[in-house]
């Protein structure tokens, strides 16, 4: 047995000369959630497609579950995938034992199923519903709880929280949980950074088709310095204060602003403490997630928008 669930290994596809997914490596712990993040048009949903053997790669392999060939294991995989869509005349609970029925569930165990995972989730109110009559949420809902009702080993949602309101994000990120609480591995893509925050061991940051950040989610925010508040108790002279803070703070009313790195957390303090201006408040935060993606986002598009200025000055020079 693999330790991975998913092992994607130097994935590349082109659509024509776009280069839409360039060398993706990741791999996803058997038992974890895993979130796949990146902006718009990054390639998220490419490299899901490969990884699932969904489409071909140009370049490079997937595993799942250690082995080559993505059909043998299609019945141990539940997969969302980022074009939503029902039978909009079948009721939900048919929906979703038709969805099982695919995966080879048996059609009674996929109706009983539908029913505990919709009073579970607080939505048996709809479980008689057609499809039609439901609102784009809650039909995603529905098609959600089809495709892991057959208890898949591996769960891929391509974007499973865009497009639902707060209630139902919430019921998704219980569900995710509980799936991983019953052994299920979760791969899910995203560019929303507090669901990622909450819920993955690990993260990839994919960004303009590229692989720019693999690690667990603190790995990610302590890519960013400390943000600091200091308050000295005393008021006293900012000239005397700043000589104990770095050179980036900042006054503000009371208060001193300013960013440090992990490392001089104590080394701050015993100068704030050998000064004597005492301590009236003091914060020492991590960036969040969405920090540190914005970042690694920023430094990407900033190497490309200073390569194509480089292409025009060579172009205007040649
Ligand atoms: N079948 C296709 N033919 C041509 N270009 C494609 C095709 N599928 C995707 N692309 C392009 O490849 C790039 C990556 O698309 P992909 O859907 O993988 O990104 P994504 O990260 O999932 O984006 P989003 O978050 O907007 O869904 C985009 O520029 C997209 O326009």
């Amino acid at each position: 047995m693999s330790d991975f669930s998913v092992e994607a290994n130097g994935l590349t596809k082109y659509f024509g000369n776009f280069k839409a997914v360039d060398n993706v490596s990741l791999a996803v712990p058997a038992g974890s959630i895993y979130g796949v993040l990146g902006p718009n048009g990054a390639g998220k949903t490419t490299s899901l497609r490969m990884m699932l053997g969904i489409i071909d790669p140009d370049e490079g392999t997937s595993r799942l579950f250690g082995g080559l060939k993505p059909q043998s294991v299609r019945g141990r995989i539940g997969y969302l995938p980022e074009e939503r869509g029902l039978y909009p005349g079948m009721k939900a609970r048919e929906a979703i034992a038709f969805m099982g029925a695919l995966r080879g569930l048996d059609w009674s165990e996929g109706r009983r199923r539908a029913a505990a995972f919709m009073a579970e989730l607080g939505l048996e109110r709809v479980i008689d519903e057609k499809i039609r009559k439901m609102s784009k949420g809650m039909a995603q809902m529905v098609q959600l709880i089809g495709s892991i009702v057959h208890a898949p080993d591996l769960i891929v949602l391509d974007e499973p929280f865009s497009g639902l309101d707060p209630v139902n994000q919430e019921r998704l990120e219980m569900l995710v949980r509980r799936e991983q609480a019953r052994g299920a591995t979760i791969l899910f893509s995203t560019h929303v950074m507090a669901h990622a925050e909450r819920l993955c061991d690990r993260i990839a940051v994919i960004a303009r088709s590229a692989r720019r950040f693999e690690g667990t989610v603190d790995e990610a925010r302590a890519l960013l310095p400390m943000q600091v508040r200091y308050t000295p108790r005393e008021s006293v002279d900012a000239a005397a204060i700043a000589t104990c803070l770095p050179t980036n703070a900042e006054h503000s009313g009371d208060a001193w602003h300013f960013t440090i790195d992990d490392k001089h957390v104590e080394p701050l303090l015993a100068r704030i403490t050998a000064s004597g201006h005492g301590v009236s408040g003091l914060s020492i935060s991590r960036p969040a997630l969405h920090d540190a993606f914005v970042h690694i986002v920023r430094q990407v598009d900033a190497g490309f928008d200073a390569d194509a200025t480089g292409d025009a000055i060579e172009e205007a020079s040649a």
